[in-house]
């Protein structure tokens, strides 16, 4: 704020521009001075100045002008938004703005000549007393300090207080005399207010902030016993498992028997390891050197299966050009792993019955035998007791074969293993897709540890497979498991045949593509196999 000078030739004030509130109250104060002199000069109570007016005319014009100048210094105090007032070296009120009325809630009238410490300012925060001796407003104008403050209050006429933030600053004569002190005030409750929710919002922050770097913690050393567990057990290379029912039935078992040539027959649901578990006995046999050598027994056409096995002579059959090594000399010093071992024909089951007994091999069309040094590990989902009864299944080579059991647990017999598996596979699958998801979501988590896990391992692989594709973020979550409601939202829209197709195709890959058997596609369809063959050219599904 600034005001053009005005210069008085009576030599008791000189203006020049103004800056500050203090400023225009020291002037106030001397324009006040000066008139009450001028006005001596008229009524002839002075002697000293009398001689500087020469006339009357210009008395009159020196007086419009000073009152002018009072009149605007007046409006600009009593428009400024902080409370204003002065004091006097009593400490008494000598003038207040409009602001300053309005926040202490006192009439001008009953501001003016009383001390203001008496009336505003007597307590401190806290309530208590203190003196005026010690009042910091005061102090200003006995040092002739600015003295401030903002944790202080003021009390309303009413009783109330308010946080207040003050400046106290001295006022000086023309002789440089103390002669008061002029007060400058806010209400500072909505800053205070703000403080407080800002000071509450930064302790709710830490301690937000507290509860993540605990839960960072959790996770990492989380992740880093997965890290621990996972390198544990690649003692059987990719066989994952934390569970005591894996470590009893499938990981002694294999150190037991490892190292020996005895046959061992591996049974349990399809998806639970099984040739993961053959690959370790092989890899831990002194024959790990040697080729691990394996027959899907289904996988093969009945009338090609055996000299796949046995091999044949040139021109055995038609098609046979030339000879061809089967797979029993192929793993002549290793291991031959004859998977789905319980869906050989009877026809074959005799075959193969001679070749563990004798250790020897005739090729088709052959007439010399081969020695063999091969040891057999058969797997099977098929219940080899039951199908013995059944006579669909040779006893004699059954009991051959189970030698050295192993009965691999179904996944939902060990859910414990669920989160190990599930972070190992988010990690084959990140390093796959180029991906880099870090974690699992809580609530996935919950879903695939609640889940019961038909298809086994090789589902939850396939599970997360597929999450990690379509997953954009850095945590991995899980749709599409029985239960989930995106899933069967969108079964709920499917045509009939389109449902059939999907019911179908999850069968099957629950299966591994096995359509006949006791646990094959059909079976558990309830419909025969040629039926389903006939509905899977129907509904164009193919093996992949
Ligand atoms: N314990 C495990 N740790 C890690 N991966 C596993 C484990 N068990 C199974 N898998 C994975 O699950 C998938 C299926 O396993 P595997 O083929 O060994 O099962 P299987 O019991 O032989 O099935 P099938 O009877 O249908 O032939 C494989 O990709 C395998 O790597």
């Amino acid at each position: 704020m600034s005001f053009t000078s005005v210069a008085i030739d009576t030599g008791i004030i000189c203006f020049t521009k103004c800056h500050d509130i203090t400023e225009i109250v020291q002037l106030r104060e001397q324009l006040k001075e000066a008139l009450q002199v001028i006005g001596e000069i008229n009524t002839g109570d002075s002697t000293s100045n009398k001689d500087h007016v020469s006339t009357n005319e210009e008395k009159k014009a020196l007086l419009k002008q000073l009152h002018d100048l009072q009149r605007h210094h007046e409006s600009i105090l009593q428009s400024a938004g902080e409370g204003i007032y002065g004091l006097d070296t009593m400490g008494r009120t000598t003038f207040a703005n409009e602001a300053a009325v309005k926040l202490v809630g006192y009439s001008l009238e009953e501001m003016l000549d009383v001390s203001q410490h008496e009336l505003i300012h007597h307590t401190k925060p806290d309530g208590s007393h203190y003196h005026k001796h010690d009042c910091n407003i005061y102090a200003s104008f006995k040092d002739g300090k600015v003295h401030h403050s903002d944790d202080e209050v003021f009390w309303r006429k009413d009783g109330t207080s308010f946080p207040v933030e003050y400046v106290s600053t001295p006022l000086f004569n023309n002789n440089n005399e103390l002669i008061g002190a002029v007060v400058t005030f806010k209400d500072i409750s909505h800053r205070r207010e703000t403080e407080k929710a800002l000071k509450k919002t930064n302790l709710e922050l830490t301690k937000a902030l507290k509860e993540v770097k605990e839960l960072k913690d959790n996770l990492e050393e989380e992740n880093q016993f997965l890290q621990k567990e996972i390198e544990l057990n690649n003692k059987f290379e990719e066989l994952i498992s934390t569970s005591k029912v894996f470590k009893d039935s499938v990981f002694t078992k294999i150190e037991q028997v490892a190292n020996t040539d005895a046959t061992v027959l591996i049974l349990g649901e399809s998806g639970t390891g099984k040739e993961l578990i053959a690959r370790a006995i092989h890899n831990h046999s002194n024959r790990k050197d040697k080729p691990l050598i394996k027959v899907n027994c289904t996988a093969l056409p009945a009338n090609l299966i055996e000299s796949e096995l046995f091999g044949h002579e040139k021109g055995a059959f038609t098609g046979a050009i030339a000879k061809k090594i089967g797979r029993f000399e192929m793993a002549d010093g290793g291991t031959l792993f004859l998977d789905e071992f319980g869906e050989i024909s009877l026809d074959l089951q005799v075959k193969l019955l001679r070749v563990l007994q004798e250790g020897e091999i005739e090729r088709i069309g052959g007439t010399d035998t081969v020695k063999v040094d091969v040891r057999i590990i058969a797997a099977t989902n098929v219940n080899l007791e039951k199908a013995v009864k059944e006579k669909k299944f040779r006893e004699d080579l059954f009991y051959r074969v189970n030698v050295f059991p192993i009965h691999v647990p179904a996944l939902k017999e060990r859910l414990e293993d669920v989160p190990l598996l599930a972070q190992h596979f988010l990690e084959k699958y990140n390093n796959q897709f180029s991906k880099k998801i870090r974690s699992i979501t809580v609530g996935a988590m919950n879903k695939l540890k609640n889940y019961h896990w038909p298809g086994n391992v090789r589902e939850l692989q396939n599970v997360i497979e597929r999450a990690v594709i379509i997953s954009n973020n850095s945590k991995l979550e899980v749709n599409g498991l029985k239960g989930s409601t995106t899933e069967d939202k969108k079964n709920d829209i499917l045509t009939l045949a389109e449902n059939e197709k999907q019911h179908v195709l999850k069968i099957l890959k629950m299966t591994n593509w096995r359509i006949s058997g006791d646990r094959g596609a059909a079976k558990i369809l309830d419909i025969n196999r040629t039926t389903l063959e006939a509905r899977m050219k129907k509904l164009g599904i193919k093996r992949p």
